[in-house]
């Protein structure tokens, strides 16, 4: 060959070489990735997604996935003729949706996943916060504040949990094995109850035990928006308070934000809301230049 090139295989070449000091940042670090259930509909979508973890854990990072599927949850209760209810995004659990919601979470989607992976080259375990005691589980409280007498009542939303607990030890021996671990946001409560967590709050608690590099929640948006519907590329856990409390977010993204919050707060070095619609995003945050979604830091 003279000194003539092909410019499409000059900008691969490129891409890869701006990868470079991404892959040296992060190799040996943990990332913790939520699939949202709202971002599992796509087949091809679902494929790029296991592409892009197969490869970080070939490159030599840790990706943990923690998954969600409150859809498929809503889906299978309706046909069993379930009513479901929300408050500030968290599905009100009694003793029957608790056992809808983890036969789905931990039996259909998460084998799912396992497959989508095992389908894009690499070795995935499924497990859920029961198994090697990962996660114990303690009773979310909740109040809400009535707008006309601003009196606060104690909400009761039955077995909705929340981290209490996380031994990573599970996590860390199917990694080290050279597999991703693939959890469902179910667990044990302190009183052998079972109990339903929203898969965000149980990704940052995760990714906080774990001094994860980077927790990215996929979801089916560009990332938070403004009340103008302006992308906000950076924030902080104040600002936050502030878009609770002027109503900016509201349902799932409550719970998101929080546990952006708490993750960074908690050891987690930085949380990303990323567009699970958009294939490889999570490649495109990681190895470009070119951020996409919102960052949180502390
Ligand atoms: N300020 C906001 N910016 C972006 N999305 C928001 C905002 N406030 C509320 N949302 C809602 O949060 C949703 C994402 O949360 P959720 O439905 O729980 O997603 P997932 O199932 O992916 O976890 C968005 O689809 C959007 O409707
Ligand atoms: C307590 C609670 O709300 N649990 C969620 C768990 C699944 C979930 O969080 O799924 P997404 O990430 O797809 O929304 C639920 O029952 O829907």
């Amino acid at each position: 060959m003279t000194g003539s090139h092909d410019p499409a295989m000059l900008t691969k070449a490129e891409t890869l070489v701006e990868a470079l000091p991404y892959l040296q940042r992060y190799a040996g670090r943990t990332f913790v990735v939520k699939y949202g259930g709202h971002a599992m509909g796509d087949p091809d979508l679902a494929h790029d997604f296991a592409e892009d973890v197969v490869l970080l854990k070939a490159v030599g990072i840790n990706p943990v996935v923690v998954h969600g599927g409150g859809p498929q949850i809503g889906n299978m209760l309706k046909k069993l003729g379930v009513e479901s209810r929300f408050v500030d995004g968290l599905r009100v659990t009694d003793k029957a949706t608790a056992e809808v919601a983890e036969m789905v979470l931990s039996g259909a989607i998460n084998k799912e996943i396992v497959r989508w992976i095992a389908g894009a080259g690499g070795k995935a375990i499924g497990i859920s916060g029961k198994d090697g005691g990962l996660v114990t589980a303690r009773k979310v409280q909740r109040t809400t504040r009535d707008p006309d007498s601003q009196i606060e009542q104690v909400v009761d939303l039955g077995f909705v949990g929340e981290p209490s607990h996380v031994d990573t030890n599970v996590i860390k021996t199917i990694s080290d094995a050279g597999m991703i671990p693939v959890i469902a946001p179910i667990a044990v409560g302190e009183d052998g109850d079972t109990y339903n967590i929203n898969a965000d709050t149980m990704a940052g608690a995760i990714a906080a035990a774990l001094g994860a590099a980077r927790l990215f929640l996929l979801t089916d948006v560009t990332g938070v928006l403004d009340k103008q519907k302006n992308l906000l590329t950076d924030l902080r856990p104040a600002d936050i308070e502030v878009l609770q409390q002027d109503g900016t977010i509201s349902g799932g993204m409550i719970p998101k934000l929080e546990t952006c919050v708490h993750a960074v707060e908690a050891g987690c070095e930085a949380a990303v809301v990323l567009d699970g619609r958009v294939p490889h995003a999570m490649l495109l945050e990681i190895f470009t230049s070119r951020g996409a979604g919102t960052l949180i830091r502390k």
